[in-house]
């Protein structure tokens, strides 16, 4: 595939479920070769777009195109360029992962040998070259996934889609599969995830997309992204609600949140602007519990231009 040529190409995108509008005019386009970020709370429409991409389920209007083909006219053609790893594991636990990886090979009508060599390769690529001849049963949830990732690059698609592809994984399996990410790209596919989590997009994607509302509130680097945000903020933690209010009445430009008790003031981070912050509330019956100096990220670009609350998503782990 030509690099000038989307990977894919998405205009006016929708899908409703019922009364439900989950996709409202969606427009996203996705350079060969590079990382493509769908960043979103839980329900916001992740899913459904990596559902409709992928030719599992239809939609109700707009044009798309991936790896070459458009949709909905073509979809046996973008099957056979793609692959979809995530909530669909393929994996069968009963086999051995070389099993697993050669059975998909010759499904692919590789050949027997084309396809034990592939099993090798990925095996490899994947870290797996010592549990090759293990059940897959065995394997534990970060080796399952590296599998289910190889075998969906067994007919060297290009385009790979990764449905929240760390959801669920401890902090040491979430590097892994960072790293292998990395790799693949190195290999020139095209990647589209889908992620909740902010330092995912950070880590990987070339570009983010913020979908909220059934649409894109943002699209760009991540460094783009976080300059959206003008600066970070000082938070200040209080015992109880009297001493919270107490500050913010000193902070006229602090946003006061009741719940966790807290005052997010903004702040470039410099110690003079963290002087002057405590120094507003240099009142000896007020008693700050925490402090916490924030510089943006991609938490504060979330936060600015969907409104979301902290517990809709899971940035920081
Ligand atoms: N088959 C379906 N029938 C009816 N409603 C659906 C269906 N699939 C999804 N939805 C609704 O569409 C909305 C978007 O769901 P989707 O799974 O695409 O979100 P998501 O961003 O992937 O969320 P999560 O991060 O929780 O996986 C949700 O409100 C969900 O309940």
């Amino acid at each position: 595939m030509s690099g000038t040529i989307p990977a894919i190409s998405v205009r006016g995108l929708r899908k409703r479920y019922g009364d439900q509008q989950v996709l409202g005019g969606l427009d996203l386009s996705v350079p060969a070769g590079s990382v493509y970020a769908l960043l979103g709370a839980n329900g916001a429409g992740k899913t459904t777009a990596v559902r409709i991409l992928t030719t599992l389920i239809p939609f109700d209007a707009g044009e798309v195109t991936v790896a070459g083909h458009s949709l909905p006219g073509d979809p046996r053609n973008v099957r056979r360029r793609i692959s979809v790893t995530g909530q669909y594991a393929a994996v069968d636990t009963l086999l051995t992962g070389s099993e697993n990886l050669t059975l998909l090979g010759e499904l692919n009508h590789l050949g027997r040998k084309n396809s034990r060599r592939r099993a090798d390769e990925l095996l490899h690529q994947f870290n797996l070259t010592d549990f090759g001849d293990k059940r897959a049963g065995d394997y534990s949830g970060g080796m399952l996934r590296r599998l289910d990732i190889a075998m969906s690059l067994v007919a060297r698609p290009d385009v790979v889609f990764l449905d929240e592809p760390t959801t669920g994984l401890d902090p040491r399996s979430r590097h892994e599969m960072w790293s292998i990410v990395r790799g693949l790209t190195a290999s020139g596919v095209t990647i589209f995830l889908t992620t909740q989590y902010l330092d995912e997009a950070d880590e990987l994607a070339d570009t983010v997309g913020v979908l909220s509302g059934g649409r894109l509130v943002a699209e760009g680097t991540p460094d783009e992204l976080k300059r959206l945000v003008p600066g970070g903020h000082v938070a200040l933690q209080f015992e109880n609600l009297a001493q919270l209010d107490l500050a913010a009445a000193s902070l006229p430009q602090a946003h006061s949140n009741a719940e966790i008790l807290t005052l997010h003031i903004p702040s470039d981070g410099t110690v003079p602007s963290i002087k002057a912050i405590l120094d507003s509330i240099d009142d000896p019956s007020i008693t700050v519990e925490k402090f916490s100096v924030h510089t943006p990220d991609l938490d504060d670009v979330f936060f600015a231009l969907t409104g979301s609350g902290q517990p809709e998503i899971a940035s920081v782990r």
